[in-house]
């Protein structure tokens, strides 16, 4: 069985086999030839006798990333997972449940199965989502707000003097405007996760995942389990169903 976790930024994927979720791959999407990268690592595979797939990115990418599965294997049977109001003892917060992301869904059902509850998510990746389920598996709701590098980009293109900040610098007050941005926008994500966690009344497990997790938990100095694979874990969880 093949897992596939299409985000705004990248396709990540992993093989399972025996019921073993195998090694995180990763395809950075946004200006790459898809079709001949993914084409290439698939062709490395033995033939899966099935998929499961979980999209927030385009539509076009999703069909995309179909239709070469197709091409490799003609015959494969390909399942799209979408948002649930319940599974794996999570209830999901929205009143419509399908409007939640499905990756902050799967991400919700895999930290529930597999960590101490009450259990915090932070996905840190195109955005940057946080959400909380307690005890009892109730999601409790979320917020979101741009990921590092959405915010990086933000003020290059809103402003004429800014460039976006690639590099690191020390934290603290700056006095160079690329320390400057650097500091502000990775305060602007502590902020972030604090009154996140500061919405519940007792500690929680902060988990964090997305291509950004290691850098922001190193950076920010954070208590936390870091899972890669949290979103793969949950496909996985309810692709067994
Ligand atoms: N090799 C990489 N290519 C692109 N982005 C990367 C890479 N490594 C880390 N990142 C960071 O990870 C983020 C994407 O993380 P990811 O969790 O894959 O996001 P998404 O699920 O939105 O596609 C990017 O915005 C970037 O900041
Ligand atoms: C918030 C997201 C854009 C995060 O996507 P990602 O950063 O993983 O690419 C995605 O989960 C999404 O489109 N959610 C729908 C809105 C919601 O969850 O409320």
């Amino acid at each position: 069985m093949i897992l596939i976790d299409i985000g705004n930024t990248r396709i990540k994927w992993a093989e399972q086999q025996a019921g073993n979720l195998g090694k995180m791959h990763a395809l950075a999407y946004l200006n790459a030839n898809i079709d001949l990268l993914l084409g290439a690592a698939w062709q490395q595979l033995s033939k899966p006798e099935s998929i499961y797939l979980a999209c927030v990115g385009a539509q076009r990418i999703k069909q995309q990333v179909m239709y070469i599965a197709y091409q490799l294997w003609p015959d494969i049977i390909i399942q799209e997972i979408t948002t649930q109001k319940y599974a794996h003892g999570v209830r999901n917060a929205y009143p419509d449940y399908t409007r939640l992301g499905v990756d902050r869904w799967l991400s919700m059902v895999a930290a529930y199965h597999y960590y101490t509850r009450p259990v915090c998510i932070v996905s840190c990746g195109s955005a940057l989502t946080l959400d909380i389920i307690d005890e009892l598996g109730q999601h409790l709701g979320g917020m979101i707000m741009p990921g590092l590098n959405l915010l990086q980009q933000a003020l290059s293109k809103g402003t004429a003097n800014l460039n976006s900040c690639s590099e690191q610098y020390p934290r603290g007050l700056a006095n160079d405007t690329q320390a400057a941005i650097y500091n502000g926008n990775l305060n602007a994500i502590k902020g972030f996760i604090e009154q996140g966690l500061a919405q519940y009344k007792n500690p929680v497990q902060l988990i964090l995942t997305g291509g950004d997790a290691e850098f922001l938990a190193d950076s920010l100095k954070l208590v936390a389990i870091i899972d890669a694979r949290l979103v793969l874990k949950g496909l996985s969880l309810v692709a067994k169903e």
